[in-house]
């Protein structure tokens, strides 16, 4: 049941604690367990994806049926209604046109006296983009992160997602990833297709990045990764808050905090409103809609345990809590949203308005579902075209332009006692030079 928090009575701070670290498990275990997955993939390669598969997925993986194979695609076709398809072609063409709106150009100035500087900007060679598929199989996670690294320009994408306990990888999911333009896919999942990515094994390419949302095995593996190949954030079980006043709409407002509570035990679905009358009404419409809705058990249990109405004596109070929990989604169902928007610091998504409803953006809307959670919208972004492109700086001055500035060089070079740096400098400047 979803609890009511009145923070003009109560406290509220072992909310946000709990909102913020919603792992269930010991840290320190999680990342011995991971760290053991990581290292014995990195050392043993394909033999411990094989091995790791049959434990957690029930999976008995070879070098031969890792791969996804082209009859495998046509195959999937032929189980995916052609209805389905062309949605999945509508969302890409969205997604698409959002994130070509990203794409940034490489720059050269000209400075006075003959210096140039510049930035080059290239797609990164090949990446490894992570597709979760524990609690659901997730084609729109393989939009969101396929299409921005295609618009980039990578040349190849790797993708891994789980298995079904059939050792098939779900035919949306494959007909998502040949509509976007995955160029590999291998049946694996969890911690051990991270570190596969990363290092590489005898069936699996090396990346140079990692990309993707997953549970915390995946999350923990991605840290440890990371050095050996860039990654692109915490991206963690899906998270939403609802800032409404008494204009909202408790049926609509409930319905989307149960979007999210349906995707993880451990999601997190909270709503702050200056109205009572309207978190009542939203806490009544939780229950009757749930008594409806699928995936009651994952619904019940994510509500019971990070669900919550926080009632509040104003707005200003809701955009401090906003900012503090820094959460994935945002919705603002308040009379005048564009004008709450300037205030928010941290939030991966804000959706405006009693329409812009959060699954529209799941799917659809154009922008990527692929966002940070647990607090980390506080200094991560979207996933998005940048991710998958690396930036090179340039650097050309004349003979003139550096004599100009040699003896600001020289000087600087010597207060850090770097003798050969300063050096590198004079010599350009000593008779016949
Ligand atoms: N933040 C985002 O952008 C975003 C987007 C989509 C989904 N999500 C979230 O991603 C998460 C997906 O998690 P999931 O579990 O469904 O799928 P997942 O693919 O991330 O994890 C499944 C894998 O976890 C591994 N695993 C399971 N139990 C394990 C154990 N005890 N020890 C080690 N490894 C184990 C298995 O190898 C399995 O293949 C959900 O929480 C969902 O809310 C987030
Ligand atoms: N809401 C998820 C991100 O937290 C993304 C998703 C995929 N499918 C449905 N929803
Ligand atoms: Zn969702």
């Amino acid at each position: 049941m979803i609890r009511i928090i009145d923070s003009r009575k109560e406290d509220d701070k072992d909310l946000l604690k709990k909102l913020l670290d919603r792992s269930q498990l010991d840290e320190s275990v999680v990342l011995q367990r991971v760290e053991e997955i990581v290292s014995n993939v990195r050392n043993k390669g394909n033999a411990a994806v094989f091995e790791y598969t049959k434990m957690f997925d029930k999976v008995y993986l070879t070098a031969e049926n890792m791969r996804v194979t082209k009859e495998e695609l046509d195959d999937a076709y032929n189980n995916v209604d052609n209805e389905l398809i062309e949605v999945i072609r509508r969302a890409k063409a969205n997604i698409e046109e959002y994130h070509v709106k990203q794409k940034e150009k490489s720059w050269f100035s000209t400075e006075k006296d003959g210096v140039i500087l510049g930035q080059i900007l290239r797609p990164l060679e090949i990446v490894g983009v992570y597709v979760p598929g524990g609690t659901a199989p997730l084609p729109s996670s393989v939009l969101m992160n396929v299409i921005p690294a295609k618009v980039a320009g990578v040349e190849k994408i790797v993708m891994a997602t789980p298995p079904g306990k059939d050792g098939k990888i779900n035919p949306v999911i494959l007909v998502a990833a040949n509509e976007a333009g995955a160029d590999e896919i291998y049946k694996m999942g969890g911690a051990q297709a991270i570190a596969a990515l990363a290092f590489g094994t005898e069936s699996i390419p090396k990346v140079d990045k990692v990309t993707g949302p997953g549970n915390i095995y995946v999350n923990t593996a991605k840290r440890l990764v990371y050095g050996y190949c860039d990654i692109d954030m915490f991206a963690g079980p899906s998270e939403i808050m609802v800032v409404a006043d008494k204009t909202a709409n408790a049926k609509f407002v409930a319905a989307d905090l149960l979007s999210q509570a349906e995707h993880d035990v451990l999601s997190a679905s909270v709503l702050v409103t200056d109205s009572e009358k309207l978190a009542y009404e939203v806490k009544n419409e939780v229950e009757r809609q749930t008594a409806y809705l699928g995936r009651k058990e994952i619904i019940n249990k994510s509500i019971d345990d990070y669900g919550a109405i926080v009632i509040v004596n104003d707005m200003e109070k809701a955009i401090e809590l906003v900012n503090q929990i820094a959460p994935e989604h945002l919705e603002l169902c308040v009379e005048e949203p564009f004008g709450m928007v300037g205030e928010i610091k941290n939030a991966g998504a804000i959706f405006l308005g009693n329409y812009a409803s959060e699954p529209l953006g799941d799917y659809f809307a154009g922008p990527n579902h692929v966002l940070p959670t647990s607090g980390t919208a506080r200094f991560f972004s979207p996933l998005n075209v940048g991710e998958f492109i690396k930036k090179t700086s340039l650097i050309s001055y004349s003979r003139k332009a550096l004599s100009n500035v040699k003896d600001d060089v020289i000087l600087f070079a010597e207060s850090e006692g770097l003798s050969a740096h300063a050096n590198a400098i004079r010599v350009r400047f000593e008779k016949g030079e």
